[in-house]
């Protein structure tokens, strides 16, 4: 037996309780040709345990306008209902199935995986949406998106007109865009079904197209949902998803709406406690990674961390570790995911490790809910999260690392029984897991509201403290933030929304601040500036100061600082970056310029991932402000080719 490459061993318990398995265990042959691949999806669809009960989902989808689905993780929620419901005639009509998710990566890897399950070409019949990024074409008709997506897609379509059904999945992360979008689906769907029941009023508005105009702004003050009176909707279903819901309480909410419970899993997940609580959750789990690695069988490792300094530090340790043991031992991969990491290298995870190596996968909890990453068998679980929380009085909303909830350790031990059975090393003991809250508390009671507030009185909400909202937000964070709106200038006196101004803030998709930086820099003639500032400062971090080059990282900042302040930095860090990688060009590939970059970024302690973040964010910030065609066109074509 090899020994342990630190020496320590953790020590675990098995949980009191065992999963039941419900399905069959499939034999993944990656050399299978694209025939064989097909008929084994299909072998796999039929033995998921939502595929017993198809056609009473559609059915129930049917006779219910809302519907609620608990179904254990795994089970098929995500990937087959909206087929289901395709193949149940629900898009017959040209209507959309659309499909919310809390992550982008999730949205993604699902919407590829349902177009292989289709056998169509992803962005057709099955699509994704996410900010930035657009998949989809005139044929998509199951199209999965962020639920910030969806809010963003009702600026423009209050009436959501080209959805039939709206799944909103995920559900129990009570992310703040889902309390927001759950609000405002009720009303849409209430406001899609009048339609139908109202009788018809539109002559005389029609007979007048001067007053029509009128008559619409008078009415955009009270709800925008009013603006189409007269317009026929068909119904809009609605279905709320997720493994680990409090399904009374959105039952509730939803006036008694129907609750289903979709029953079994595919595959036991064995789950595992250490015997006592651990002093050091890091150290914990790399002990526990290599205690994987040297001692159970074949499959990758997926790691929750809670954050991408703890993950690129375990990332270092995990290869230090890995040189002490023989080489044979040594067939052990690294890959990092986190949400600034760009999206090609978060795609990374999704791919096979080579043939004898085994993976292991440094997460946050962007790994937690509706991804599948293939060949992941264990899942070590330290139990914590980083969440947002805000201070009303201060105004500051910070990030803090907190113990994870019951239905969050769920959905975490969930990645390891999705192609065969699994095992979770829970890094606390059992006593713990039971003193952990039921459901993770509502984003949208611990952060800063002025973004949600504003896309709320963008849609026509104008009543936010009488808002349907799920929970209420606290009084205070309300207020602090409508006032923080107003001086702003995107809410007039009245707290309405401030036209034009308001509505182009709410259509930027940063904070309502760098919205309205962005928006007057044109004024101020400093729209590139402007432009260059808040995409640097929607990145972790530019400046790279590891512990043993202190002394060094310093001065290379120094070069870069401006006596005008941070800002000023940034722009200058930008800006030299840029000019290197336009010399760099000249004469050579476009990746020979973007490798020199990277080189120069080491050189002068430059963190090369958050610049080439901020570089992206340049580029949509600039052509979202393309989009709203007041601001200063002439100025922006300048900037659209930097
Ligand atoms: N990208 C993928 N690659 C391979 N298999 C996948 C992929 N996505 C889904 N699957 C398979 O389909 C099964 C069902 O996945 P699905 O996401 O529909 O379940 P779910 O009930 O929504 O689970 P969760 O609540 O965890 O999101 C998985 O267990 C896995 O076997």
């Amino acid at each position: 037996m090899p020994t342990m490459a630190q020496g320590g061993r953790s020590n675990f318990t098995h949980s009191n309780q065992q999963h039941q398995i419900n399905g069959k265990i499939s034999n993944y042959d990656s050399k299978a040709n694209l025939f064989a691949r097909r008929q084994k999806i299909q072998h796999q669809r039929k033995s998921l345990p939502i595929a017993s009960v198809e056609k009473r989902l559609v059915e129930e989808v049917r006779t219910n306008d809302t519907l609620i689905i608990v179904g254990e993780t795994g089970s098929g929620k995500t990937t087959q209902l909206p087929q289901y419901l395709f193949n149940g005639g629900f898009c017959h009509d040209g209507g959309i199935i659309g499909i919310t998710q809390p992550r982008r990566v999730a949205a993604v890897t699902v919407a590829k995986r349902v177009a292989e399950e289709c056998g169509v070409e992803l962005g057709q019949k099955v699509g994704y949406s996410i900010r930035f990024e657009d998949a989809t074409s005139s044929s998509t008709r199951i199209k999965y998106m962020t639920d910030g997506f969806l809010l963003r897609e009702a600026l423009l379509d209050p009436h959501l007109s080209r959805y039939s059904v709206i799944i909103v999945d995920e559900a129990h992360e009570r992310t703040v865009q889902t309390d927001v979008l759950l609000g405002l689906l009720k009303s849409v769907q209430k406001a899609r079904s009048r339609s139908i029941s109202e009788p018809l009023n539109i002559d005389h508005t029609k007979a007048n197209n001067g007053s029509l105009l009128k008559k619409e702004n008078a009415v955009q003050g009270v709800s925008i949902l009013k603006q189409h009176r007269g317009r026929r909707f068909t119904p809009l279903k609605l279905v709320i998803m997720s493994a680990s819901l409090d399904a009374r309480s959105f039952s509730e909410y939803f006036g008694g709406a129907r609750a289903v419970h979709v029953q079994g899993r595919q595959f036991p997940v064995d789950i595992l406690y250490t015997r006592s609580p651990e002093t050091d959750y890091v150290d914990a789990a790399l002990i526990t990674i290599f205690q994987i690695h040297l001692e159970e069988g074949p499959g990758d490792i997926l790691v929750f961390l809670t954050g991408q300094e703890e993950i690129e530090s375990v990332e270092r340790l995990v290869q230090e570790r890995l040189l002490q043991l023989p080489e044979v031992n040594q067939k052990l991969l690294t890959f990092p995911i986190f949400s600034s990491l760009p999206s090609e290298k978060q795609m990374k995870v999704f791919m096979p490790a080579p043939v004898g190596f085994r993976k292991v996968i440094l997460a946050t909890n962007i790994a937690e809910t509706s991804v599948t990453i293939p060949g992941i068998k264990y899942v070590i679980d330290p139990g914590l999260v980083k969440a947002r929380t805000y201070c009303c009085q201060t105004g500051i909303e910070s990030l803090i690392v907190v113990a994870t909830s019951k239905a969050q350790a769920l959905q975490r031990s969930g990645r390891a029984g999705r192609e065969g059975p699994g095992k979770c090393f829970r890094l606390y003991p059992e006593s713990e897991f039971q003193r952990l809250k039921d459901s993770t508390m509502p984003e949208i009671q611990r952060c800063n509201l002025s973004n949600v507030i504003l896309q709320l009185k963008a849609l026509g909400v104008d009543d936010i403290v009488g808002f349907d909202f799920m929970e209420k937000p606290d009084r205070i964070a309300i207020v602090r933030s409508l006032e923080s709106l107003y001086l702003l200038g995107a809410l007039t006196e009245e707290y309405k929304l401030a036209e034009p101004v308001g509505n182009q803030m709410a259509r930027l998709p940063v904070e309502p601040i760098y919205s309205k930086a962005l928006i007057l820099a044109s004024q101020f003639n400093c729209l590139e500036e402007m432009l260059i500032t808040v995409a640097m400062l929607q990145v972790e971090s530019i400046f790279y100061t590891p512990r043993d080059k202190l002394e060094e990282s310093r001065t290379a900042m120094k070069c870069f600082s401006s006596p005008e302040g941070d800002h000023q930095t940034l722009l200058n860090v930008y800006r030299t970056a840029n000019e290197f990688l336009e010399k760099s060009k000249i004469g050579t590939s476009k990746e020979k310029a973007e490798k020199n970059l990277r080189k120069w970024c080491k050189e002068n302690f430059i963190n090369g991932r958050s610049l080439r973040h901020a570089r992206d964010v340049h580029r949509w910030a600039v052509s979202s402000l393309l989009v709203l065609e007041e601001i200063c066109q002439d100025s922006l074509f300048v900037f659209a080719s930097c």
